[in-house]
């Protein structure tokens, strides 16, 4: 039975009082922290680095932090976000020119490692890596801004991902990111995820308890289904 994990995005929070917002949203039941780095250059938009990171740390932010890179290059950075109490670093394949490597450093940094991929890029990108990854984190939206519809054609995307790391027992997270919401994560748990990033979903909702309560029981209904 798969471990569902919910990981309200920050790019959704308010920035302004991101500590209390990112405590408010893991005492509503929230698992993961997903953290954006965007640099506006691999993506458009522009938001946060290492001591962001860490003054989340310093706030007494407990939750795993899962750092998704979307920035190029990523090995400078990596040695600061694990120091800034990063748990996971996932990184976008065409970011870096050695992934292997890059994926190393994340290792030898104390982090797990996973890679990201964007709507257009194909599931092999990945395939040479799935044993040295913990995580493989498929885009359901092109990346750069929150609050984008859900890209149907990524449920097939994770149906294929989950047969390979099934069929390979392989221990890698299957998280998905970008415009998930109460109607639509059921469905991506059916197609094979187990862990789901939702940034306007939950922040943007007057209540997260009520929201990160009925997207667990969405979960659990696909699960006893
Ligand atoms: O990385 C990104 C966008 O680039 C995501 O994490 C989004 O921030 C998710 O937000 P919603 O689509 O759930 O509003």
């Amino acid at each position: 039975m798969p471990d569902y994990l919910i990981a309200p995005s920050i790019l959704s929070a308010d920035f302004a009082r991101l500590g209390e917002d990112v405590s408010n949203v893991l005492d509503a039941g929230a698992d993961v922290v997903h953290f954006d780095v965007m640099d506006n250059h691999f993506v458009p938009n522009l938001t946060v680095g290492p001591m962001v990171c860490k003054s989340l740390r310093n706030y007494g932010i407990s939750a795993v932090i899962d750092v998704h890179l979307m920035i190029e290059p990523v090995d400078a950075l990596i040695p600061p976000f694990a120091n800034a109490g990063a748990d996971i670093i996932t990184f976008h394949p065409e970011a870096s020119q050695d992934v292997a490597a890059t994926l190393a450093l994340i290792k030898e940094n104390g982090c797990k490692a996973g890679l990201v991929l964007n709507p257009s890029t194909p599931l092999e990108q990945a395939i040479p890596f799935l044993t040295q990854i913990d995580v493989l984190l498929l885009m359901s939206v092109n990346p750069g801004f929150g609050g984008q519809s859900f890209i149907p054609a990524t449920l097939d995307k994770i149906r294929q991902a989950r047969a390979l790391i099934d069929k390979q027992q392989l221990s890698i997270k299957l998280e998905v990111d970008g415009g998930i919401n109460l109607d639509n994560i059921s469905d991506v748990a059916a197609a094979g995820a187990d862990m789901f990033v939702a940034g306007s979903a939950i922040f943007a909702s007057k209540d997260y308890r009520k929201t990160i309560t009925q997207m667990r029981s969405a979960l659990t209904q696909h699960e006893n289904s």
